[in-house]
């Protein structure tokens, strides 16, 4: 922890120098003591999705005859939940092939069958950001406005570091004061590195603070950019210049670029993916906000639409609400199932 800012026109933040501003909610939450698991908050976070997907379902699944009506019923209900066209058919057919081949009877076991083929359907999702091929490894995030890109940024320095990983934050917001001030009071309570400038531009900053990682040895560099749509095409220009100003930074560099999602858009999510990777080449995805919405089956059309590396989940703002994505557990907690045993828990 060293404890210096330095205003103008850089600044570097780190360790004792306590922040005037309100915390970010997520740090503020890191204080709290006594939090459920993982496991139960991901469980209370996509409640929403659950109400939506399995308890429309459990509804459906009342009933005691697999029917052609039945399946038809279901189709509305996963469109609903916003599993998209392509993954509602696909998760259809092969509920029909099961009922038949594996000549299921009961709701129940239908149920069991459409969690089986959602697990199938996520598995390739599931890819854990591996960091320790490169020193440092350099991590580009993009998304639109709001998405939660600096908020992200905060939690996974906390993951990396758990991890024993020295980490240094690049504010690369350059259009949003108010995110370098976030990232730079994450650095303060955190004993982060954050380089920074108060004019400037995305490329400059990140290149900056590249140097600098190599420069002390650091692990990990999350360069935070700014939000934009991807319809503001010299946006999407400015961002491809900032990876290749990475680049020269640092040859192979980003070594991740990391789309940040909010599972609000539901069905947006896969445009966007579309257009960040067309400009800057996603290798992988941070889905955030589960919490909020009943639309978590976008998961399932991302697999099928636009399959990319889900690497972390996001269902609060807390410190530890952002978790690397891990298939079964995400089906367990959207049927409400003991984690594992493919069996129900009380419904809500
Ligand atoms: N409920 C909930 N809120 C979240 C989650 N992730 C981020 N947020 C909130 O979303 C809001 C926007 O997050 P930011 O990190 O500021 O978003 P950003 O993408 O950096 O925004 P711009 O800089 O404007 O592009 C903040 O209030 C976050 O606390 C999540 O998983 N659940």
């Amino acid at each position: 922890m060293f404890g210096f800012l330095k205003k103008s026109p850089k600044s570097e933040v780190e360790g004792s120098q306590a922040a005037s501003e309100a915390m970010p909610a997520a740090v503020e939450a890191a204080t709290t003591t006594a939090r459920p698991s993982w496991g139960e908050r991901l469980k209370a976070g996509l409640s929403r999705t659950r109400q939506q997907f399995g308890g429309g379902l459990a509804s459906l699944f009342g009933r005691r005859k697999i029917d052609e009506d039945l399946l038809e019923e279901l189709e509305s209900t996963l469109l609903m939940a916003d599993c998209g066209v392509e993954a509602t058919q696909h998760l259809i057919d092969e509920l029909r092939k099961r009922w038949k081949r594996d000549r299921l009877e009961t709701a129940d076991q239908l149920q069991e069958a459409l969690a089986e083929s959602l697990t199938d359907i996520l598995l390739p999702l599931e890819q854990p950001l591996e960091v320790s091929g490169h020193s440092p490894f350099i991590i580009m995030i993009a998304g639109v406005n709001g998405s939660g890109k600096t908020t992200s940024i905060g939690k996974l320095a906390k993951h990396f570091q758990a991890q024993g990983k020295s980490v240094l934050l690049a504010a690369g917001d350059t259009f949003r004061a108010a995110a370098r001030e976030q990232l730079q009071t994450w650095g303060e309570r955190n004993g982060v590195t954050v380089i920074a400038q108060d004019s400037g531009d995305s490329a400059a900053v990140i290149f900056d603070a590249v140097n600098a990682a190599k420069a002390r040895g650091i692990d990990i560099v999350l360069a935070d950019t700014a939000g934009r749509l991807p319809t503001q095409l010299h946006l999407m220009e400015e961002i491809a210049k900032v990876k290749r100003v990475i680049g020269k930074a640092d040859a192979g560099a980003p070594h991740e670029v990391l789309l940040v999602l909010d599972a609000n858009i539901g069905q947006n999510a896969l445009a966007q993916v579309k257009a960040f990777d067309a400009s800057i080449g996603v290798t992988g995805l941070v889905l955030t906000k589960l919490d909020g919405t009943a639309k978590g089956g976008v998961v399932a059309a991302i697999a099928r639409q636009s399959p990319k590396p889900l690497r972390f989940i996001g269902v609060g703002e807390g410190i530890d609400d952002l978790q690397p994505f891990r298939t079964r557990e995400f089906v367990d907690a959207v049927f409400a199932r003991s984690p594992g045993t493919g069996a129900d828990t009380p419904a809500e």
